[in-house]
């Protein structure tokens, strides 16, 4: 059985009366990429401090890499990587001496340090800029040198809070190769994102977290397919009716009713319970002005599991049939 290289049990965090982590669990196996995956002030940056030691732990235990994050915080510190939101570079320093200073303030012998620092730009594509100042390089290079950095001292677990914020989608995708390719070296990865594709295509598990509550937790597959075999998209003259005449059909698992179209989640191919569909609407008396199929997105994951999108502001109703799953699954 794979050795979980992170284990959270009952973890709860306040900054004075507001709640930012709830009584959580959950644990990461030796090897995988697993996400947390939530909306601005989730609670992810707060966990991910609390697993690095940057933040005291309030209540709860947490262990990583066997070291428990409370008594043996320097060990904690010795045997992870940690790249965050904010740029720790110096800016006056080339690409090659951050890389050495951070190897030395390890203690990393010099020919570890020399033959490391080669691997790294290899790998973070930097090779050509190992001599350029870091103030001097674009802005996805400075986020590849803060990965590299994290990397000097081959940590067996690396924590990412929000690896690619703001990058460009073709950047942001090649940041996923990098991060795939430390995945294949051996490390664990533990990375917080608000991007729903992120999730999808980089983690091997995901836990979706919202008001510091992890709400579901399992591969992206996984998610998805809890949610049924496919999504209709519809629109009628009247929603409301049209949304309780499809509750009564069997093979519709749950009908959300968005600003202008209801989001039909079916348990069954769609060319058999369509037909069903218009028949029952339009017997109402109802008109079908659009319809739309997809297959369920992270998208429609997370709206399920939270009852609202990730850039809306206020929560909207909760789907009917809302499953909320342990917070130790
Ligand atoms: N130092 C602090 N003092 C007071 N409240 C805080 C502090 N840090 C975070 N919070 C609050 O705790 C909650 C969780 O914040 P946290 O930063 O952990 O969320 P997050 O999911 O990482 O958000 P983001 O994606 O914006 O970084 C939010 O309500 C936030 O306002």
């Amino acid at each position: 059985m794979t050795a979980n290289v992170i284990e959270v049990n009952n973890l709860e965090h306040s900054y004075g009366s507001v709640k930012a982590v709830d009584n959580i669990s959950f644990s990461v196996k030796e090897g995988e990429i697993f996400s947390f995956l939530g909306p601005n002030g989730a609670g992810k940056s707060t966990v991910i401090n609390i697993l690095t030691t940057l933040r005291k732990i309030q209540k709860g235990e947490a262990r990583v890499n066997g070291y428990d994050v409370a008594k043996e915080a320097k060990s904690v510190r010795k045997s992870i990587g940690i790249v965050f939101q904010m740029l720790c570079l110096d800016h006056e320093m080339t690409v090659c001496e951050n890389l050495e200073y951070h190897g030395k303030i390890y203690s990393m012998p010099k020919n570890e340090r020399k033959k490391r620092i080669e691997e790294l730009l290899i790998l973070t594509e930097l090779e050509h800029k190992k001599d350029t100042l870091a103030k001097d390089l674009s802005g996805g290079m400075k986020r590849r040198l803060e990965l590299a950095r994290g990397l000097m001292t081959k940590p067996a677990v690396l924590f990412l809070d929000e690896p690619t914020i703001g990058f460009d989608i073709q950047t942001r995708m090649r940041m996923w190769e990098y991060l795939r390719e430390i995945k294949r070296e051996g490390t664990t990865i533990f990375l917080t994102t608000h991007y729903m594709e992120e999730a999808d295509q980089l983690s091997d598990r995901i836990s979706i977290i919202d008001h510091g509550k992890i709400i579901v937790t399992g591969t992206a597959d996984e998610l998805k397919n809890k949610l049924g075999k496919d999504l209709i998209y519809l629109e009628t003259s009247d929603n409301k009716i049209a949304a309780d005449i499809l509750r009564a059909i069997k093979s519709v698992k749950t009908v959300t009713e968005d600003t202008k179209s209801l989001r039909v989640m079916i348990g069954e191919d769609v060319t058999h319970v369509l037909p069903q569909i218009i028949e029952q609407i339009r017997k109402a008396g109802l008109e079908i002005t659009t319809v739309n199929i997809k297959k369920p997105s992270m998208d429609d994951v997370f709206v399920h599991y939270t009852g609202h999108g990730l850039r809306e502001g206020e929560p909207q109703e909760k789907p009917e049939g809302i499953e909320v799953l342990g917070a130790s699954e």
